[in-house]
Order: C-alpha cells, then structure tokens, then sequence
C-alpha cells in the first residue's frame, strides 16, 4: 500500500491519539512515492515550460505532495501561488464562485457595512451548512476542502466540541427570548382561550409566574453577551473584531452569510448572531409567526367564541352533555340483559347408591398393545366381526376398499383404523375405541398403537385400562424381534401404569401350522419375561389365536391342527377378569381424553372417569384452566344417562364454558374437591435407563408436559421401599429411586396417580407420583 493509500484509510483518531509521538522520519517517502514523485515533477516542468524556472523543485514537489501527484491542480497551484499571483488576499487562494466580484470588498468589514441589515427579504434568507472541516492551511485545492495538517486536525476537534456547547447555549436562549417575548404580547387578561399544543401550556404557566417567566426560560443558561472571537484559523480580515461590535449597539454585526463562511472559513463558535431571528432559516423564525400564531384567537377558538355569542352551549356544557349521555349509553348497556344460558337442572341424586341399586352389567376397559403388526387391530376387528357388533357386509365393503389400494389383508383392522393416515400407511396411530358386550360385561376396547413412533397414544389408552391384551405375533422371527421392541417396552409401560391382570394372545398361528411347540416356547419366554416385569403369573393367560380367521377369539378353532388347545378362549378370559377396584367414594377426576363438537352441546368432552362420579347438572372444575363448567347431559357406554361412576367411559356434554378452557389431558373436577395444579414433585420411580438429571417429558394419560429430572434424591429398595443410598449421582436401569421432577408450567397432578417419563423418543422410566 502507498502512503498515500495509507492517508487516505487514515482514522483520525488515531492519528490525534499518536500525536505526541509523531515523528518526521514518518515522511520520507518510500519507494512507490518517490517515483511518482519524479514522473510528477518531470511532467510539471514540462507543463509550466519556460516559466518553470520560477518555480524551485522543491515547490514543485510540495505541490504535488499535496495534490496527491494531480499535475493540473499542482500546475494551476504554482501558477496562481508563484508565477502569476493575484493582485490581492495572498491567503485566500481559491474563492467558489459567486455572481458577486470581491474586488470591491477587499475585506470582510467592508463586504458586511453595506449588508441591508434587518431589511433582507425573507425568501432570500439562507440555511447555512457549515463544511465539515475547518477551513484553513497554504493550499485551498478543488476538494471539499483542503488538506489539514494533524495540528488543525486536533484544533479542529477542540472546536467542534466548542460549536456543540454554543450551539446548546444558543438554543437555551432562544426559548428564554421566546418566552419572554411572549409574554409581552397583549393578551386578554380572561380569555379563556385555549393554547394549542406544549406552546400553548408553556405560555400559560409563564402567565402565572409572579417573575412573568417562564419556569423553564429560568432554568435555561444565560444568553452571552458578547459575539465570540473568531477563529485563528480563519483570514485575518473577514470578521469586525468583537469590540467593534459592541460599539454599535444599533446596527450589529450579523453572522456571516453562507456565502461569506464559505469564503473565510467555518467558525459558528465564534458568529452568534445577536439578532437571530434576522438570520434563522424561515421555519425556524419565530419572531413574528409564532407570536401572531398564538396571540391571537385561533380560527376555532373563533368559531367557539361565536357560539357561545349565539346562545349556544359552550364546550364546557357539550362535554357534560356529552358525558351525561355517555352516562345514559352506559346505564342503558347495563339494565340491558342477556338471557344467560339456564344452568343445567341437578337431579340432586345419590349417585352411589343409585350405582349400587342399578343392574347394569359390570364394566371394563382393556388396552390392546404388542409389537407393530403383531395383528391387533386385525384380532379386534375380526372380534367385533363374531360378536356381531360389525356385519359381515361391512367387513365386505371395508375388504373391497383395502383391496383398491392393495391392502386387502388390512380389511379387518380397518374396522378400528378409521382415519385415511392409518389406512394408507397400515398402521394404528391413535387410540381407537370401540366396545362390545357379553352376557356379563360392557367391553371397551381400546386399541393402541404398535409403532414406537406413537407410544405416548399407547401410554394414553393404558391409562384408561383395567386389564391389557398383549398380542405376540408367533410367526417365525417375528416374536423374537418383537419381544427386543415394543412387546417388552409395553409389557413395561402397563405394569408401570398399574395394569396387573395380563392376557397374551399368541397370534398368527395359522403361519405355524398351528405349531403347540411354537406356542409353548414363546409362552416359556413371555412367562419369565412378564414375571421379571412384576406381573403375578396367576394373573396372566395365554391363548394361542388367528386373528385373522378367528381361531380361539370368541369360539374354539375349527382347525384340527389347533385341537391341542383345550382352554378358554379370548373372551372368556376377559370375562374371568375383574376390572380394578373403583374408587367410587374419591373426589371427581376424569382426564379428558377427546374434545368435540356435537349437535348437544357445541363443547362435548370424552373419557373416563377414574374416580369419584358426576351427575347431569353437577358443576365441574376443568384445570389447569380453573374454569367452572355444567354437565348438560351425558352418555355412558352410548347410552344416555343421568350418572356415571369410576371406571364408566363417558360423553359429556358441556354447557357454560368457552371451549379455549377445555384441551385433550385437563382434568375435569370436583369444584368442591379441586385437584392442585403443580410444577415440581416427587416421584417413585422404576427406571428403564440410565437417569441423571436431564430433560425429559411427563406423560400421564393424555397429558404431555415437558419437563427435566430436577433431582435424584434417593435410591430404594425394590421390596421395602427403604432408602438404600441418598443423593445418588445416578440411577441405573432397573433401579428404584426417589426423584424430583420440575415441568415447565403447572398442571393437574396429584399424590396416587402413575406418571411415564420419556426421552428422546424412549420410555426411561416410569412410577408413582408420591
Ligand atoms: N396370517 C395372519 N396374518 C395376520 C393375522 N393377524 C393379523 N395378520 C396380518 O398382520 C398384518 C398386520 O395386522 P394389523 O392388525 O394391522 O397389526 P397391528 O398390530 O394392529 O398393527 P399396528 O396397530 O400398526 O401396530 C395384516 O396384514 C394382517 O392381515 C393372523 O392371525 N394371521
């Protein structure tokens, strides 16, 4: 880079900064410099011809060091400086041009006597910029303004500084000058007038001042007397010194034009006008447009004035008038009523006695889960097939669908899988419900889904359940991958989730031949797996079935080969088994497992009730919302009915709240008995994984919330429950601890209930909330 580069990506700054330890050696010139330096001189020379014996090379060299090499600009420099000086003002060397000559103003004292002062026409008043740079130095050169050396630089800096702390002083006293001159306005003393805008209050006040100032003109700095000396920089002829001007108080000497600043130089410092409003800019001139603005009645105040004249009401009485039918407004609004939706009518019964009289046949859930495609939905739509709950030409019309995008094999587990997703892909994604009775019992289904993607919709329907199905699919290799992925992950998650009677359908025999080795060996396995997990054997059974013909579901197989199989078939396990113990005499809880829309209610919700029971016009607490709701109407097992209990899967039907109050996993409670929303508690857990504290998701039932192990407060015994080691730094799979989890904000959640903890798509733990 040249040193002329160099300059001109100079910081100022810097420079100032360096200043002390500037040093000459820094100009010599390098290399690159000295040769254009050469060429520059050579081409000088040759362009001034016989008068370049006027000029020393050293002027030459100077000049071009200057100009940055520029040949003209240095020639036309030697030539105005050396060979043919003007006659006048050696040192204004390059004036801008101007319509007016300054040969007959050979100074500033002259050019400024003949001024018209007070006398210039307002448009011909001028804006004046001032160059950014002070003016100053030997060489003018074409530019916005010369090259400076470092020494101007800090000068220039200093009274940049000094123009800054003028120019505040002089707007100070500008608005005491206004002030005052305001003041001194005729006014009437009582016209009540209002001033437009901060102007207006500002003058106001000053009239109530007993010093006829205005408070904020006494706190402004002092106006300076005296004009400012000018700069040293500047010629030494263009400015009266300041006692001149003091000696003619009547005509003083003004600012310099722009013209005039530009001519001699920047120095606002040192030209405070003593009569500015002969020299502001035109909107800035409030000399005389402010004061007639204002001191006199605004056209509005006019047009009020003239009404008031005329008998009219004046402003005071219109806003009365005004306020007084606003009044009038608001107390018709008010004595307006809004028929309220009538509160549903409590049939005030007693509800348990009442459940404890009625023959209804007993209630049960159970959960459908397995391995993905291990033929759930397939079993329970062949189930719903032989219980005649579907027909045979819906499974008909359902099989010529599947057929169409050749799936015809998913005939039957398109009885649950309803959605067009499910279809397409062949896969159960949420919860399907359906429901079926025998002699003893009303059935639920509730079908989850198989793929890992969607446990926390199995963890929903678990939760919901009073005893799982667990479907094993026995054709070759498939159980054993089946029983490394979600056979034993859900096997995992229901036991954790409280579900203790188990029944294993071994499915897909018909793939098999209806092998009893097969069927033998898996149960062998499953068995010692199931016990592992903390499932009683006794409370777990195993059929060998075909889902897909129907083999050993609601009757016995037909199949020779299944002939060495005596025992009960599917639905005579489920009969066998009793739904867990309700809890009847509990306060009210249902987590909400579905919202929607019905032609009852334009909020209906569905679930189950886990505990306590409701009635038609009972008042419930949705939380975390807090908001109160009333039951319109409710269905049990679809059917309509007055009350539900634990256990019982209800529609209700809602009135008396917005739906923005009500999402899939609140919990709907007794307003009386409400469950407390919390963000931070304690739980007992079995973990699946390594536990440190780290970021997880709770799941309980339909409810997600993330979340992250706050603490891992102690380590227990897996029989007593005693705490084996405090604090411990981690928890290993298989271990039971005390944790403290922290959710992000606060739900419903309470001592009792069985939480499932995930993370990054897997289950690492599960357990009681404590
Ligand atoms: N041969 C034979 N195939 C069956 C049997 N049960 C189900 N299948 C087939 O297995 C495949 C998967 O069946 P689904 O009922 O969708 O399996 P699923 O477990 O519900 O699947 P996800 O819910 O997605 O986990 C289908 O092609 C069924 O026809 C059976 O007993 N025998």
């Amino acid at each position: 880079m040249s040193r002329h580069q160099d300059i001109r990506n100079l910081d100022y700054q810097d420079v100032l900064d360096d200043y002390e330890g500037y040093s000459e050696e820094e100009d010599e010139l390098s290399s690159k410099d000295r040769a254009l330096m050469t060429q520059g001189t050579a081409d000088v020379q040759a362009a001034l011809g016989v008068e370049a014996s006027k000029v020393t090379k050293a002027q030459i060299e100077e000049a071009l060091w200057h100009y940055y090499y520029d040949v003209d600009k240095s020639v036309a420099y030697l030539v105005s400086k050396f060979i043919s000086p003007p006659q006048k003002t050696a040192k204004v060397v390059e004036l801008p041009p101007t319509t007016t000559s300054n040969t007959h103003r050979p100074s500033c004292s002259h050019f400024f006597q003949d001024m018209p002062w007070g006398n210039i026409p307002r448009d011909r008043e001028t804006v004046f910029i001032p160059p950014q740079l002070p003016r100053g130095g030997l060489l003018g050169g074409s530019g916005p303004g010369p090259k400076m050396s470092k020494l101007q630089m800090l000068a220039a800096a200093r009274k940049k500084k000094a123009e800054e702390k003028s120019l505040q002083e002089k707007v100070g006293n500008t608005q005491a000058k206004l002030t005052e001159l305001s003041i001194q306005q005729d006014r009437p003393a009582k016209e009540n007038i209002p001033l437009a805008g901060g102007f207006g209050k500002r003058l106001k006040t000053s009239e109530t001042t007993s010093e006829g100032r205005s408070p904020i003109a006494t706190t402004e700095p002092k106006r300076p007397e005296q004009h400012q000396p000018v700069s040293k920089d500047g010629p030494e002829d263009t400015v009266q010194p300041p006692t001149e001007v003091e000696k003619i108080p009547e005509a003083p000497i003004a600012k310099p034009s722009a013209f005039a600043q530009t001519l001699f130089g920047s120095d606002s410092a040192s030209s405070k006008p003593q009569h500015q409003e002969l020299f502001t800019p035109p909107h800035a001139s409030f000399s005389e447009s402010f004061l007639d603005a204002f001191s006199k009645p605004s056209p509005d105040d006019l047009v009020l004035a003239a009404q008031a004249k005329a008998g009219k009401k004046t402003p005071a009485a219109q806003k009365k008038k005004g306020a007084s039918s606003t009044n009038a407004v608001t107390n018709d609004v008010k004595a307006l009523k809004i028929e309220e939706t009538p509160l549903p009518k409590s049939r005030n019964l007693n509800v348990l006695s009442e459940f404890e009289r009625s023959k209804k046949k007993k209630t049960a859930s159970f959960v459908v889960v397995g391995h993905v495609d291990a033929g759930k939905s397939t079993m329970m739509g062949r189930l719903l097939l032989e219980l005649n709950v579907v027909d045979q030409r819906t499974v008909d019309k359902l099989r010529q669908e599947a057929e169409k995008i050749g799936k015809s094999s998913f005939a039957l587990a398109w009885v649950l899988d309803q959605r067009t997703e499910e279809r397409v892909r062949g896969v159960t994604i949420d919860i399907a419900t359906n429901r079926f009775e025998t002699d003893t019992t009303a059935f639920t289904i509730l079908d989850a889904p198989g793929h890992r993607d969607f446990i926390p919709n199995m963890i929903a329907g678990a939760s919901q359940a009073d005893f799982a199905i667990l479907v094993i699919d026995a054709s070759t290799g498939a159980f054993e991958s089946g029983l490394k992925g979600q056979t034993k992950e859900h096997s995992l998650l229901i036991r954790s989730m409280g579900v203790s009677r188990i029944i294993v359908a071994i499915n897909k025999l018909d793939t098999v031949g209806w092998s009893q080795e097969r069927f033998d060996e898996i149960k062998h396995q499953v068995s010692g797996f199931l016990s592992g997990t903390g499932f009683q054997l006794k409370n777990v059974a195993f059929v060998p079935v075909s889902g897909l013909n129907g083999d050993n579901l609601v009757h016995k197989s037909s199949d020779p080969a299944a002939s060495w199989y005596t025992g009960a078939t599917l639905v005579e396990e489920l009969e066998a088994s009793e739904p867990s113990a309700r809890a009847l005499a509990k306060p009210l809880r249902m987590t909400i497992a579905d919202v929607f829309r019905t032609p009852q209610s334009p909020l209906t919700i569905f679930g189950r009730i886990d505990s306590g029971s409701l009635q038609m016009g009972d008042p419930l607490l949705v939380q975390p919302s807090g908001e109160k709701a009333y039951i319109k109407s409710l269905l049990v097992d679809e059917e309509p009915a007055d009350w539900a209990v634990a256990g019982h899967s209800v529609v209700v039907h809602l009135s008396n709240i917005d739906a923005i109050h009500v999402r899939v996993g609140d919990i709907v409670c007794d307003p009386n008995k409400p469950i407390q929303c919390v963000d931070t508690f304690k739980l007992k857990v079995l973990a699946f994984d390594f536990l440190i504290p780290m970021p997880l998701d709770v799941h309980r039932g339909r409810l997600h919330a993330p979340g992250k192990i706050e603490s891992l407060d102690a380590l227990l015994d897996k029989v007593t429950g005693g705490v084996t080691k405090k604090k411990p730094r981690c928890v290993k799979a298989g271990s039971v601890a005390r944790i403290t989890v922290k959710l992000g904000s606060k739900v419903p959640l309470e001592a009792g209930m069985r939480i499932v903890l995930r993370s990054g798509g897997d289950t690492v733990a599960a357990g009681l909330l404590e």
